[in-house]
């Protein structure tokens, strides 16, 4: 008898271990580690992961494993125990670590299609399974009760075939609203109408005029947003037969069609040597070591991790290229295509469901051998791994804040030990963390103090925006800045723009009183919605008519506070209306292939201002850009996060490092109300090293790390006093459990202290070394699971938090 020991597919503290099921005796051999299956649990049918095979068990009676899911195993050996550790680590249940390693859309159960990969094989397949291939290729579901079923599972198992989900793309085809121009109609009369067009149809030639330069088909939401214009001279239009209606897909793979120019390795300079060189070393003797790339911006980090991969692949391995969700841009993804051509596979989330699968699948079948994307892409099913790349190792954005919540670092970390690779940690701006781990030798710190070609790092200039408006300039440009940019637009240069939108900006305010409309189920300040104009609750929908008169003291000053992209870009066209502007925010980029449209028009020179929220921060290398305005740069500095100063810090570094990276010298003008504060100050003079002096004696002072780990106790219910109660109980069973050297903090009402009606608590938990610490959190979730579940209390442990709300 042969028992697996599953993972069953139930969310609960109860069911979060192993339970052993018979393997029938059809699928033997067949049943391995990793695969998936389907097995009966109480009343109903589930699916679990088979973490193990053995030859018995100590449970007495035990229920057969119902059928396969997968006919091979979509979890190596590796990933599995790293499972088990990430359960460990972030006190998960193992079912989430498993799933969050998987593609979305192999989450649901899909049929199967198997086929031959050549002709020559048949011959190798069992006699009674070579009849169902006579008409090309099979379902799975269609031959599951044929009596060559096991021999065709057995043939499987032998890599003898192909086994392919068939995954329906789950957010079906978008289709919206197109035309072209006619196709019956010559293109001279099209145009001899259009030169006919009067004063009246001045909005028709517009759109003819656009659609004659363009040459191309075009949704009806386009033109509109590009030409200003309404529905009607575009239904003359087709009434008259110049256009003809169509429709156009919506989404579409970005990077699908693109041809990628070739491009060979560049000569290094002689700090790019040095740093590589040992990254080179530890991938020639298979040696773990972790290195943190510090490397100014502009200092071609990019190339070393190019070359370090070129001499991966030369040994037959395998790379991993993390970068961050919103810097996985067509010119990051340009550039490692361009370098490795098919062997990249790119994994981001404009991709659908089914494309997402197609990529993973070309990983697991070995069809490339790199991999560029963000956050989950750390947990790519390679079998060799040579190396692991961290860019921008700083964001935020590499821990996920939902369960698993761990950090694609540590991931990257195990994996690289398990694989005995390196890990490389770029960044301009390390987070406090590596580099205190970087001095102190725990990572091997690689320094690129230089930008590419000696160019100068910007000069840049601090605004205090308080002496603006003591000057009576009421406008969201100071002087110096506004000359500047006119300055550039008359030499032809361009300019990049930054409004960080992060923090409270665009919520509704009360001039008199300073009231604030917050949502009534979550406390947070409700979101101006220019388009709706409606106020909307960022956490659960909730929403309202914008405020005419402030409820508090009924004044009508109540308005719109602080300014939206939409509103520069407006300022802008009035005050230089010659300019034309690039605009990069959620509302302009959320359509698949609109980053990669919005950036080819700036690089193109067709805009001459770029102007966005941080997303345009990071990875951005245009040569023409000599100006770097920075809006605000005090939004993030109030959050209530003791990150909040690095964060400011980084943010402004890495957009300064936008500016003169090239031949043409760069400059930076940063508007500030806080111009004195030691982030804003440092970072205007490219001082990492004084910023990272400075903020250490704070954490140090203020207890928190690198100095002291963090964990952070949520608990949330309707009823106040439960919450609260419930804390105080966490908190003061933790007093216990640890030593006196652990600092614990509440229970005190979160950040956020209202979501969806329910109530926050929280409890801090600062720690040296407490070994303990993990057990008795774990204890902790045992005793709760009842209370949890009866009286939909939650509770969330979230190990080294990054956000604090
Ligand atoms: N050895 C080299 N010779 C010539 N040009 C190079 C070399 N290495 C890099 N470059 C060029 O220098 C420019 C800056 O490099 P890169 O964008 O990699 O900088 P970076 O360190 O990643 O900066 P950031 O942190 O700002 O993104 C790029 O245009 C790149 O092509
Ligand atoms: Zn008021
Ligand atoms: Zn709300």
């Amino acid at each position: 008898m042969k028992v697996a020991s599953i993972i069953v597919d139930v969310l609960a503290k109860g069911t979060d271990r192993p339970f052993d099921y018979i393997i029938p005796q059809s699928l033997e051999d067949i049943v391995v580690k990793g695969m998936r299956v389907i097995v009966p649990f109480g009343p109903r049918k589930i699916q679990g992961f088979v973490i193990n095979i053995k030859e018995s068990s100590d449970v007495a009676r035990l229920k057969e494993i119902d059928e396969m899911v997968d006919l091979q195993p979509v979890l190596t050996e590796e990933l599995l125990s790293l499972g088990k550790w990430l359960t460990e680590e972030t006190l998960c249940y193992a079912m989430s670590a498993f799933q969050a390693m998987l593609p979305a859309a192999m989450k649901a159960k899909y049929d199967k299609e198997i086929s031959l990969p050549s002709e020559e094989v048949k011959q190798q397949l069992h006699e009674s399974v070579r009849p169902l291939f006579s008409k090309g290729s099979i379902r799975f579901s269609d031959v599951k009760n044929h009596p060559a079923a096991p021999y065709l599972l057995k043939d499987i198992s032998k890599n003898f075939l192909d086994v392919t989900y068939i995954v329906k793309n789950r957010v079906n085809k978008k289709m919206m609203r197109g035309v072209m121009l006619s196709s019956s109609m010559k293109q001279e009369d099209i145009e001899k109408y259009r030169d006919g067009l009067g004063k009246k149809g001045e909005k028709q030639k517009v759109v003819l005029q656009y659609m004659l330069a363009q040459k191309e088909k075009m949704s009806v939401k386009h033109l509109k947003d590009e030409l200003g214009i309404t529905d009607a001279p575009i239904k003359s239009l087709i009434s008259k037969g110049f256009l003809e209606k169509i429709e156009i897909e919506l989404y579409r793979n970005p990077f699908a069609e693109r041809e990628f120019q070739k491009t060979s390795a560049l000569p290094l300079t002689e700090e790019q040597s040095k740093v590589i060189k040992p990254i080179h070393t530890s991938i020639e003797e298979d040696k773990h070591n972790v290195f943190l790339l510090y490397g100014v911006t502009g200092s071609g980090k990019t190339e070393v991790y190019l070359q370090s991969i070129q001499r991966v692949l030369e040994k037959g391995e395998e790379a991993i290229v993390l970068v961050p969700e919103i810097s996985l841009t067509p010119q990051m993804v340009t550039r490692f295509k361009g370098r490795f051509g098919s062997k990249v596979a790119v994994l981001h989330s404009g991709l659908s469901a089914g494309e997402k699968y197609d990529e993973w699948r070309k990983i697991q079948r070995g069809e490339v051998s790199v991999v560029v994307g963000a956050r989950s892409a750390i947990f790519a099913p390679f079998k060799n791994l040579g190396i692991i790349i961290i860019d921008e190792e700083h964001e935020s954005s590499y821990k996920q804040e939902e369960n698993p919540r761990y950090h694609a670092r540590d991931v990257a970390i195990y994996r690289g030990k398990y694989h005995n690779c390196p890990v490389v940690l770029g960044s301009a701006t390390p987070t406090l963390e590596s580099f205190a781990r970087g001095s102190k030798g725990n990572y091997r710190l690689l320094t690129l103090s230089k930008r590419m070609n000696n160019a100068q790092m910007p000069g840049v200039e601090k605004v205090d925006m308080r002496e603006e408006l003591r000057n009576g300039n009421r406008s969201m440009f100071s002087t110096v800045l506004f000359e500047k940019m006119k300055d550039r637009l008359a030499k032809g240069e361009q300019i990049v723009l930054m409004l960080n939108k992060r923090g409270h900006s665009s919520f509704i305010m009360c001039r008199d009183c300073g009231f604030v409309p917050t949502c009534p189920h979550c406390e947070i300040s409700l979101t101006y919605h220019r388009h709706q104009n409606l106020m909307k609750c960022h956490y659960c929908g909730h929403q309202e008519q914008l405020a005419i008169k402030c409820p508090e003291c009924e004044s009508d000053h109540i308005r719109y506070f602080g300014t939206g992209t939409q509103k520069v870009e407006e300022e802008l066209t009035k005050v230089i209306p010659e300019a034309s502007v690039v605009r990069m925010d959620v509302d302009t980029t959320s359509r698949k292939g609109s980053h990669e449209k919005l950036l080819a028009k700036f690089e193109s020179g067709q805009a001459q201002i770029l102007l966005g929220t941080q997303m345009i921060a990071k990875g951005l290398d245009f040569e023409n850009v000599t100006l770097v305005g920075v809006l605000s740069a005090d939004t993030m500095l109030h959050l209530p996060d003791f990150r909040a100063s690095e964060k400011t810090f980084q943010l402004l570094t890495q957009v300064s490092g936008r500016a003169g990276r090239h031949s043409l010298p760069g400059e930076v003008v940063i508007q500030t109300y806080t111009p004195e504060h030691y982030s804003i100050d440092l970072a205007s003079h490219h001082d990492y090293d004084a910023f990272y002096k400075k903020e250490m004696i704070m954490r140090k002072m203020l207890k928190y790390p690198p100095f002291y780990y963090l964990a952070l106790v949520t608990v949330a219910h309707e009823n106040m006093a439960v919450a609260m109660g419930e804390t105080d109980k966490i908190a003061s069973f933790l007093q216990n459990k640890l030593s006196s050297n652990a600092i614990i903090l509440g229970a005190v009402p979160s950040p956020i202290a209202k979501i969806k009606d329910r109530y926050r608590y929280q409890c801090m938990i600062k720690y040296r070394n407490e070994p303990d610490l993990f057990s008795s959190l774990h204890f902790l979730l045992e005793q709760y699971k009842g209370k949890m579940q009866k009286q939909n209390l939650t509770i969330n442990v979230d190990l080294n938090p990054y956000v604090m709300m």
